[in-house]
């Protein structure tokens, strides 16, 4: 082709072009100028506020699903981020199977201090990272619990003479707002620049926008009725249309608000649920010792045993019910504001002002005979937390209940818990129906009537000055208007009334949590003694023993075994000075009676026992101590995880350990064929005790202790349901590895690998309860010239019951001749 013929083509191309171009734009033209035709026709204007406000609401969700789009591409390609999206390269598959709240593992990392949960989302983990408790923050906030309930112990005292009835003291009254200001200021939003400060600001922007919302629409409204009654099609379309356009503002605004709530609701929970957790899971012990809490005001006292109730249910309901109320009063009150705002202009100071003291006296009436809802929140919780705890008791123990056959009983004792619950619901469903009664009576029926009468009144005044022919379709309009109006502002005032019985039940449910918090300080803190009232003011001075740590070994000296009671050193000692040491390297058994006090020794060595009149104990480090209790534990997972805890496989990788460790343990301890039969690694195995024969939960112990290897191993009972042979395999093991034992056992068998023994004597005339001697040969040959007379006796008894048999054998074949 030639370069004219091929200019001949270009030019006829872009004639084609332009052509084509002309058209599409001449196109479009005709089409705006219709749309300008049919927009200008029916009055729409661009700067209308139905218009401006769809077209922001479209802009503000186009705007953030392409945000939230860009961040997620964003976080995909940079590489900082990528792990969030992968799989856990260190956990087993089979992990990904179990579902719901156990699959989140945590741990501390030791390089950095920070904790790290691993969190399954959507068939991957996501290593959610959490800030380390800050300590010096747990201090301050315990001096501000400690003040509040030193003003409170200091109230009490000053009201216990005087006649005034209870609401009426004033310290009473304004304690809910104390509470929850403090709750708020030092849990819920710590600091003003907080996450959840901008959250609760855009909560109230929003609610602010859906009352002029509200506003325009019902102003929308009256121009339709208007419309209508004027038979004006034109504008009828129009405002139908703007009708439409409002509904997308109006639905988004809704939805917003409703997210908002959940999300400042569960943001919340978050905070309450990290801080109880920093203070009950702590190294302090906070978890054991709460139980020996004794709250001298009788409203704070907490009863451990639905500690969980706590935890779980309340702290989830208070904050809840506190999000809700944001919506349940602060939209009631915002729309009463602008709504009165607006109605004043309609009708007038006087009609707004009677609107407003109907209001106020309905209010009154109401609130005075309504029933203390938050006393009868707090009594409800406890009877649910009672009823729960029992059923989980009944699951937890349910072999040895079938074994005694006692269900008879336990459904008699969980019936009696019941009745009382439902006898408490029965009250509170009547003293609900009574006040509901009048406050529907009040709310649903006065206040529109009254609604209607001040609507009305620019219509009745007007008909007085101007024949009623004259009434133009204006003043139907403002009549809808007002009515509307009113009827939206009695309706947000009956919310604002039902919030009474809210505003009641967060009442309740803030004296659970403060009552929570309070106890947790109270034993969190360092001068925490046992049935000490401290926290309440009244620290009491009793001689504390001194704990030495870093000790080679163990030592005891002029210790007195006192239980934790409220009578503090003055309590009945269980064993009065003991003293004894032993070195590293060397073993002690402890012998004695049952109830004679083996055990708590352990308490005191582990210090969840106080250590009273100047005693002292030289113990080594905590991390160098294993302790293995009488009754065995056991966590949810697998066979591995029952010989590493407390530790987590992710900790014992960063050690360099591996399966073939473990293995290596069981094999010692005689247990390799579990793994065989279990697999090592598997999960979801929750119920080892009922899994394992008694033997064999001893023997895994034995494993946990081989595994952690610690410098000394404190164990109670740890072979009382092994057989001898395996006694002393195990016995030899623990020997050879050298480690450092306090052996609390009666079995005479294990003497032998130790050097000293304790025998608890608690008859014994002398000063002590405790009698400390070394385990050497005269000691031993005790023993063996016991045994020696046992076989003696034992080969005699033979002898004469052979004897009697052959005597026996005699007399028959005498019979038999004769
Ligand atoms: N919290 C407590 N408050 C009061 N007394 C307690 C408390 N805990 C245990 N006791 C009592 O202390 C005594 C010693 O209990 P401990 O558990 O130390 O006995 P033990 O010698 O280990 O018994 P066993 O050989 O039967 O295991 C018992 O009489 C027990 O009732």
């Amino acid at each position: 082709m030639s370069s004219a013929d091929l200019l001949l083509l270009l030019r006829a191309r872009l004639r084609q072009i332009n052509h084509f171009l002309l058209h599409e734009l001449k196109t479009e033209e005709r089409i705006r100028r219709r749309y300008a035709t049919v927009l200008r026709y029916l009055n729409i204007s661009p700067h209308a506020k139905p218009v401006w406000l769809f077209i922001l609401t479209m802009l503000v969700i186009v705007g953030s699903v392409s945000s939230y789009h860009f961040v997620r591409l964003f976080s995909l390609l940079k590489p900082k981020y990528k792990h969030y999206f992968q799989k856990h390269p260190n956990l087993s598959n089979s992990f990904l199977n179990i579902k719901g709240a156990l699959d989140i593992r945590s741990f501390t990392s030791s390089n950095t201090g920070t904790r790290v949960i691993h969190v399954p989302y959507k068939n991957k983990f996501i290593d959610v990272k959490l800030k380390t408790p800050n300590a010096d923050k747990y201090e301050r906030d315990k001096l501000i619990f400690k003040k509040f309930m030193r003003e409170h112990e200091f109230n009490m005292s000053k009201s216990s003479t005087p006649t005034l009835p209870h609401r009426y003291q004033p310290a009473m009254r304004f304690q809910f707002f104390e509470k929850i200001s403090i709750i708020w200021n030092l849990i819920l939003i710590p600091k003003v620049f907080d996450k959840n400060s901008y959250l609760l600001a855009s909560h109230i922007a929003f609610l602010i926008a859906r009352t002029w919302l509200t506003l325009l629409v019902t102003k929308l409204d009256g121009q339709i009725t208007k419309d209508l009654m004027s038979f004006n099609i034109k504008y009828f379309m129009r405002d139908m249309i703007y009708w439409f356009l409002f509904a997308v503002p109006a639905s988004y605004i809704n939805s917003s608000i409703k997210y908002l709530t959940r999300r400042i609701s569960l943001n919340f929970r978050t905070n309450l649920v990290r801080y109880c957790h920093d203070l009950y899971m702590d190294s302090k012990l906070v978890y054991y010792k709460l139980q020996y809490n004794n709250n001298s005001i009788e409203e704070y006292k907490l009863n451990h045993q639905t500690f969980n109730q706590y935890v779980t249910e309340d702290i989830k309901r208070f904050c809840d019910s506190l999000t809700n109320l944001f919506t349940n009063v602060g939209k009631p009150t915002v729309d009463l504001i602008f709504f009165a705002i607006y109605l004043r202009d309609n009708i007038g100071n006087l009609g707004i002002f009677g609107i407003l003291l109907n209001y106020f006296v309905t209010g009154l009436i109401l609130k005075n005979y309504s029933p203390d809802f938050s006393k009868i929140w707090k009594v409800r919780s406890f009877f649910e937390s009672i009823y729960y705890n029992y059923n989980l008791n009944l699951i937890n123990n349910c072999e040895e209940i079938s074994f005694y056959k006692g269900i008879g009983f336990e459904r008699l004792k969980v019936e009696e818990i019941f009745n009382k619950l439902i006898s408490h619901l029965n009250f509170e469903i009547n003293q609900r129906f009574r006040f509901q009664l009048l406050e529907d009576y009040i709310l649903k029926s006065i206040w529109p009537a009254f609604g209607y009468f001040f609507a009305s009144l620019p219509i009745l005044f007007d008909s007085l000055s101007s024949p009623v022919e004259s009434l133009a379709s204006s003043n139907i309009k403002s009549f809808t208007v007002n009515k509307r109006l009113i009827l939206s502002m009695a309706d947000a005032g009956s919310r604002l009334m039902y919030s009474i019985k809210d505003i009641s039940r967060l009442n309740g449910l803030t004296d659970r949590i403060f009552t929570l918090l309070v106890n947790l300080h109270q034993v969190h803190d360092s001068n925490f003694k046992y049935g000490g009232m401290i926290g309440s003011g009244s620290a009491n001075s009793f001689e504390n023993g001194t704990i030495q740590k870093n000790f080679p070994g163990l030592r005891f000296e002029h210790i007195d075994i006192i239980p934790p009671s409220i009578k503090g050193p003055f309590a009945k000692p269980i064993l009065k000075n003991l003293n004894f040491k032993i070195l590293q390297g060397e073993n002690l058994i402890i012998h004695g009676k049952n109830g004679c006090g083996k055990t708590s020794i352990i308490r005191i060595i582990c210090e969840l026992w106080p250590l009273f009149n100047n005693g002292l104990l030289s113990k080594p480090a905590n991390s160098d101590i294993l302790y293995v209790s009488q009754k065995q534990y056991f966590v949810n997972g697998s066979l591995r995880d029952q010989v590493i805890y407390p530790l987590n496989w992710k900790m014992c990788i960063e050690k360099g350990d591996d399966d073939s460790k473990i293995k290596s343990i069981l094999k010692d301890v005689g247990l390799d064929y579990l793994v065989d039969r279990f697999g090592l690694d598997v999960d979801g195995k929750t119920d080892w005790d009922s899994l394992l024969s008694g033997g064999e939960r001893q023997k895994l112990i034995f494993a946990r202790v081989l595994y952690h290897n610690k410098k000394l191993v404190v164990l109670d009972e740890p072979t009382s349901a092994i057989s001898y042979d395996y006694e002393d395999i195990l016995f030899d093991l623990l020997k050879t590895r050298g480690f450092t034992l306090i052996t609390i056992s009666n079995r005479e068998s294990l003497i032998k690998y130790h050097d000293y023994i304790l025998e608890l004597e608690k008859d014994d005339v002398e000063d002590s309860d405790g009698i400390f001697s070394k385990i050497d040969e005269d000691y031993l040959s005790k023993f063996e010239t016991l045994d020696g007379e046992i076989e003696y006796l034992q080969n005699e008894i033979s002898k004469i019951n052979e004897m009697k048999k052959r005597k026996l054998e005699l007399v028959d074949l005498l019979e038999g001749y004769e």
